[in-house]
């Protein structure tokens, strides 16, 4: 797909969910991987802007979706030393409703669709539908792109001194 392979560009939607960026307690290996895919996201897509692959690189992270997935919790061998906790998860379902898939497959068609996406964590969810995980740029932000664009000794002088201020 790379235009840096011969590929002819386009893009990439990961699968997250909203466990990746609100922990559940009663699934911390999902709420891990679901975290990992909203990183390993960003950062490919600023890979790839770097590198001009042509691909944009985007995430979704859906709330609770009306899917087979929601039976899991019932059997204990998904569950495992959680299963006494599945109420837990059913009252986050009841408080925070569940979507149709129909919802996601909207998602998935503006991010197809709005080729600025790139990098995107798209929430979707009953009470907001869908709407962006805002990460405003602060300090951290500027310091990687000092690093990326300087040699290490120069950047480390230019970090320090906009410390002083
Ligand atoms: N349903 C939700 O509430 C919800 C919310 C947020 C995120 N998600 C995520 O959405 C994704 C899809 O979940 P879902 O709700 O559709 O689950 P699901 O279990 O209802 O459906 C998953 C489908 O993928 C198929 N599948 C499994 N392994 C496969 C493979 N290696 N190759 C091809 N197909 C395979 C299964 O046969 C099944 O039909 C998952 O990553 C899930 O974590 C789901
Ligand atoms: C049940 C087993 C499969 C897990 C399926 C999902 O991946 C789990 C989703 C986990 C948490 C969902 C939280 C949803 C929160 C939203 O409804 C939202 O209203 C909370 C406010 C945050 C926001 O909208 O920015």
């Amino acid at each position: 797909m790379s235009r840096a392979c011969g590929g002819n560009g386009g893009v990439i939607i990961n699968v997250s969910s909203m466990a990746g960026l609100m922990p559940a307690p009663q699934q911390p290996v999902y709420t891990a991987t679901k975290c990992g895919v909203i990183g390993f996201t960003r950062a490919m897509a600023e890979t790839s802007k770097r590198e001009n692959y042509g691909v944009r690189i985007n995430t979704m992270c859906p709330a609770f979706v009306n899917t087979p997935i929601l039976k899991t919790i019932d059997e204990e061998e998904n569950m495992g030393k959680y299963f006494k906790d599945r109420d837990a998860i059913r009252k986050m379902m009841s408080n925070f409703g569940i979507l149709e898939p129909a919802a996601v497959a909207d998602g998935l068609m503006k991010i197809i669709e709005d080729e600025t996406l790139n990098g995107a964590v798209m929430k979707i969810t009953k009470t907001k539908g869908i709407h962006f995980e805002d990460y405003a740029t602060g300090y951290l932000q500027e310091v990687q792109e000092v690093v990326m664009r300087k040699d290490p000794e120069e950047a480390n002088e230019e970090v320090t001194e906009s410390r002083k201020c």
